[in-house]
């Protein structure tokens, strides 16, 4: 139980603590960078984006056919055939292919020949019928600045990619000629999202009320339903009266605005970071950080004596060696410290006491916690601006599923944060950015192509 956590610990914890005074300033000031992102004369300033999807229509369910999807940007690379049907029937085939490190950090022709080759191979190899041209919907998960729903330009690489001459390029039309040079496919790019726009249509498909797509998984972002005459740079139909809007608000605090509730932990992760001084309220929250959070504080507290005795093992120093997954197993324990043990024991801390076990336990606590209040925060500043009464929002990414309580954390606390009158749910969206891309594909064929909503027929 807590009791056993020694007080000292729990006073070198506070920082990590979040007060919803604290919250609410935090939510102020992305309220106020939002708005920055999406007005036209404050948006090349603002930390966050904004950036607009053109994705203007959610399903609403008479969607059918059978569609492709690319999902790019993830951990794994992979190609998707989906087939939607009456009564929400939904069948999926996928495969992953590996994206080599040589060609990551390669040439971006590369790239796009190697997706399109991995592409032309799954069409081949699922018999599909190629005679017309096969509808595609494509989930990139970069920082994109798009002009339309199948026109958008990189604005910079992120997670362990590098290609040269794709940044300030349109990706979509960068696929197309992949696809062309190959001449043995007929493919139909028909929209290209990330992986939060994925997640909100997956939802939307099941729950037409979704209105927001958030993931936290090895990064963290969202997406919402802005009304087209607040996304001052859309400049697409302006006849529909919503578009999803991509927010990174990942980017969050990079002009100093989390200074004051950044720990010497999260100073610490961002400076020895791939990319120092960037994504600092992302670094706060997803499974790319939080178990290295856990891991510093650890070691801090062990080099003061205040755990194990002051003894540290190798591992335990070792940069990225105690993974989020661990932070899930410890909180989950039921009792006994068992799963703790277990993992300490990995992590090569020898017959930890009782009491260590207490502590590491609350260090966890904390720090998921804290990542928990922040997402919640965020969403509850998405909630109060759209100020619709009802909304659901679905949810992505390994740390909200499999972490024993984030769930609950997050729907107690955004439930604190947002106006008294707003109803809301969080529901996971699985596979959104495989299923997302395959709906934002096939909600464009229904709406350009009312009279051959089938997509394409497999022999
Ligand atoms: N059991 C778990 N509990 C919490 N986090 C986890 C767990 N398993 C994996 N993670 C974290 O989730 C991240 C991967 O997120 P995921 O949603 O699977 O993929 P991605 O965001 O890359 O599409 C990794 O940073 C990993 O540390």
């Amino acid at each position: 139980s807590s009791s056993a956590v020694r007080v000292t610990i729990k006073e070198d914890c506070k920082p990590l603590l979040l007060s919803n005074e604290q919250l609410t300033t935090l939510m102020n000031d992305m309220d106020a960078a939002i708005r920055n992102g999406l007005a036209k004369d404050t948006n090349p300033s603002s930390i966050v984006k904004c950036y607009v999807t053109y994705v203007q229509d959610l399903p609403n369910g008479t969607e059918r056919g059978k569609f492709l999807a690319l999902d790019l940007g993830g951990t794994n690379f992979r190609v998707l055939l989906i087939e939607l049907g009456e009564n929400n029937y939904f069948h999926m085939d996928s495969e992953i292919f590996k994206v080599p490190a040589h060609i990551q950090t390669g040439k971006g022709t590369e790239l796009f020949d190697h997706i399109a080759k991995c592409l032309a191979e799954f069409v081949k190899k699922h018999n599909l019928d190629n005679k017309k041209a096969l509808p595609l919907g494509f989930t990139f998960s970069f920082p994109l600045r798009q002009v339309g729903l199948t026109k958008g330009y990189l604005n910079s690489w992120t997670k362990g990619f590098n290609c040269s001459g794709v940044v300030d390029e349109d990706v979509v039309r960068l696929l197309k000629e992949a696809i062309k040079r190959r001449k043995d496919v007929e493919i139909d790019v028909c929209g290209i999202l990330n992986d939060t726009t994925g997640t909100l249509m997956s939802c939307a498909w099941k729950n037409p009320n979704t209105k927001i797509g958030v993931i936290v998984g090895t990064g963290c972002n969202a997406c919402y339903v802005e009304k087209v005459e607040n996304a001052e740079l859309f400049d697409g139909d302006k006849t529909k009266p919503y578009v999803i809007v991509n927010t990174e608000w990942g980017a969050f605090g990079d002009d100093g605005k989390l200074d004051a509730v950044r720990t010497k932990y999260d100073r610490q992760i961002d400076e020895d970071s791939l990319n120092p001084g960037q994504q600092r309220f992302e670094k706060m929250i997803s499974g790319m950080y939080m178990g290295e959070i856990v891991r510093l504080a650890i070691v801090d507290l062990a080099n003061q004596n205040k755990l194990f005795e002051g003894r540290l093992s190798e591992q335990m120093k070792t940069k990225g060696a105690f993974g989020t997954s661990y932070v899930s197993d410890i909180e989950g324990d039921k009792a006994n410290y068992k799963e703790t043990l277990k993992v300490l024991n990995e992590m090569g801390i020898n017959d930890p006491s009782l009491v260590d076990c207490a502590n590491v336990r609350y260090i966890c606590e904390c720090v998921s916690r804290r990542s928990a209040h922040l997402v919640s925060a965020g969403l509850a500043v998405l909630l109060n601006k759209m100020d619709e009464k009802s909304v659901t929002i679905g949810v992505d990414g390994s740390v909200y599923r499999f972490h024993p309580y984030f769930h609950k954390l997050m729907v107690e606390k955004t439930k604190q944060l947002t106006k008294s009158d707003i109803k809301f749910d969080m529901m996971l969206s699985e596979d959104g950015s495989g299923r997302g891309a395959a709906l934002v594909a096939a909600v464009a064929v229904r709406d350009e192509l009312p009279s051959m909503t089938n997509g394409f027929s497999a022999k």
